[in-house]
């Protein structure tokens, strides 16, 4: 691993570029990727932390181990104390070096809901209804079910980002599929086909058993290997272990980036734009360490304001989710005992034989989209059924939980709205991220719902049938369980399931921070493009949605120059 040092890169070690990309995520590999394959024009892709050529990364199963707690590729932030959950501060994983969050996510490929696009495209941002990010979504796509190698009207058979249905199948995420048509709900072959609700089987980021990061997609051309980062092209430099301190302008034109490498401070030079790919934390906050943002906030920060826009680092979304667990002693399932370390020895050898097996597992394999009460247009709770016991996250992370399994229930559309802003003008420094979960009272409602469904469905023969004990649910009495000790529970252990939004949003209001061909609205050359733009947060899991949005960025930004 090498976390800092430029490594050769086609373009090499310039001080100017036409683009220069920051942040080397979801999004930031495909943007830079994308316009480095245009003929003639220079890229650089900047990122703060290391590569991605490490075991933990490629083999699914490191997810348990990257997620879960600060480490070389995890920023690993807190938020400020949430009121609302008992003052608890709560643990943010956040993908660090290439691929970003792509590289410790559960990997579920997942797009959301129509509905949530032509949403979009109803607050004014033109360009961004359904059936105009549909095509964006299947060019980035290589889904491996398609026969023939064909696209289909929903599904991409030959973009750079490979997805799949899993490997291998652990039985449990057949009994949880089994147990949630025995409690009523309907059986769905393709959350991204023309129907979201149902349980069934998530697709994949993964390709013959390894995790198929933005980097692996966009960058490496699909080489574990690759030691240009660039995947050997000519056009492109990917500076690892380099950190964008600030934007640099002219007037009101982004001119350059202001980058700390090796301990030494330095300017790359912008011929076109700076493309913002810093993800929903880290983008507004360099947007308000470069003088863009609420006035008031960056005078009190002490930074010269080149252009006051009040809604950087407004609208944080974020997905809160509650989860029910069950300790089921059985080496089918993860967890710390003796027979599941034993297990997990030939387990490892059928890895690295044919990539099958537990080791190939996400982890997350079963799951579904519902509706908490009828009448709704869209399901509004998202469930993830966990092949071990989720245990304590960031600094409390450590303990060892014994075998079991965990569902998520995830409210898939908060009304609570937090807010990003700087603790430092130092963009070494964490942002201060108050998400303010379940500030508005009615976001408790559904996943008082989703708990009592996430109990039907335990209770059904084709887990109950496996054993088993609840954990922490006492309180709750028989039957659908007393709703004020389910609320107390949801108070004390409801959670992010790590999808924050909205911080740069895009649209044509007063707080929008970026317009619908995602350019800094106030300045030029300069464009946010990541997951922080989404005006709203979409129903279902963000990394896919978010790489659609850097395929359509490409396009935007190659269209400005024609
Ligand atoms: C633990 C976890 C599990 C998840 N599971 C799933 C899942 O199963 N399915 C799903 O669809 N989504 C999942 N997500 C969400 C999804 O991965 C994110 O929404 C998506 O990756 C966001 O992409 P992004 O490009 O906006 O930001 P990121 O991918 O986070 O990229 C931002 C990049 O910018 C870099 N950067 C930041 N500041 C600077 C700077 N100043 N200079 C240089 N570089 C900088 C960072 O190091 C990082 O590499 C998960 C996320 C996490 C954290």
């Amino acid at each position: 691993m090498s976390d800092s040092g430029i490594r050769r890169a086609g373009a090499g070690e310039n001080d100017q570029y036409d683009y220069i990309v920051i942040g080397a995520g979801s999004s930031g590999c495909a943007v830079a990727g994308r316009l480095a394959d245009q003929p003639g024009v220079t890229v650089a892709l900047l990122e703060t932390g290391p590569d991605d050529h490490h075991y933990t990364v490629w083999a699914p199963v490191g997810v348990a181990k990257l997620a879960v707690k600060e480490n070389p590729r995890n920023y690993g932030y807190h938020t400020a104390p949430q009121p609302a959950l008992n003052n608890r501060v709560s643990f943010q994983p956040r993908g660090r070096g290439l691929g970003g969050s792509s590289s410790i996510n559960g990997m579920v490929y997942i797009r959301g809901h129509r509905n949530d696009y032509d949403r979009w495209a109803q607050l004014g941002c033109r360009g961004w209804s359904f059936e105009e990010v549909l095509p964006y979504f299947r060019k980035a796509e290589a889904n491996g079910r398609l026969p023939n190698g064909r696209d289909d009207a929903f599904h991409g058979a030959h973009g750079p980002l490979h997805v799949c249905d899993q490997r291998t199948l652990n039985p449990f995420s057949r009994r949880f599929v089994d147990a949630a048509l025995q409690a009523g709900m309907r059986l769905n072959s393709d959350f991204n086909g023309q129907h979201q609700e149902g349980v069934g089987l998530y697709q994949v980021t993964q390709y013959n058993g390894e995790r198929w990061n933005t980097a692996r997609a966009y960058l490496h051309r699909g080489d574990a290997t690759d030691a240009s980062f660039s995947g050997g092209r000519d056009a492109l430099a990917v500076l690892t272990g380099t950190i964008a301190l600030r934007i640099e302008f002219d007037g009101k034109r982004a001119t350059g980036v202001r980058v700390l490498r090796d301990g030494v401070t330095r300017s790359l030079h912008a011929r076109r734009e700076v493309v913002v790919c810093a993800g929903a934390f880290n983008s507004p906050q360099l947007l308000l360490a470069s003088g863009i943002g609420p006035g008031e906030h960056l005078r009190e920060m002490g930074i010269d304001v080149v252009h006051d826009l009040p809604g950087v680092g407004e609208n944080l979304q974020d997905h809160i989710d509650i989860t029910i667990k069950k300790a089921v002693p059985t080496a089918d399932l993860y967890g710390y005992s003796w027979r599941n370390i034993v297990r997990m020895i030939p387990e490892l050898m059928r890895y690295r034989r044919d990539r099958t097996g537990m080791f190939a597992s996400n982890i997350i394999e079963a799951g579904g989209f519902t509706r908490s009460q009828a009448g709704l247009t869209e399901p509004d709770l998202q469930f993830a059924f966990i092949l071990a016991l989720v245990g304590s996250r960031g600094k409390n992370a450590g303990k060892k939980a014994p075998p079991g399994y965990s569902c998520h229930a995830t409210n898939l559309r908060p009304k609570s709205r937090g807010v990003v802003r700087l603790r430092s003008r130092d963009m070494r420094e964490a942002p201060l991220i108050d998400p303010r979960y379940l500030s508005v009272e009615s976001d408790m409602d559904n996943l008082v719902t989703g708990v009592r469904l996430i109990r039907r469905i335990f209770a059904q023969p084709a887990l109950a049938q496996a054993g088993g004990r609840e954990l922490m649910t006492d309180d709750f009495g028989p039957g659908e369980g007393d709703e004020h000790a389910i609320r107390a529970y949801i108070r004390e252990h409801a959670d992010t399931l790590f999808h924050p939004v909205g911080t740069c949003k895009m649209g044509v209001d007063e707080l929008a921070v970026v317009d619908p061909e995602l350019r800094v609205r106030g300045v030029e050359g300069l464009r946010v493009a990541d997951a922080s733009v989404m005006p709203t947060l979409i129903g279902g899991n963000t990394n896919a949605p978010t790489i659609m949005i850097a395929e359509k960025a490409a396009d935007l930004i190659r269209a400005a120059v024609h």
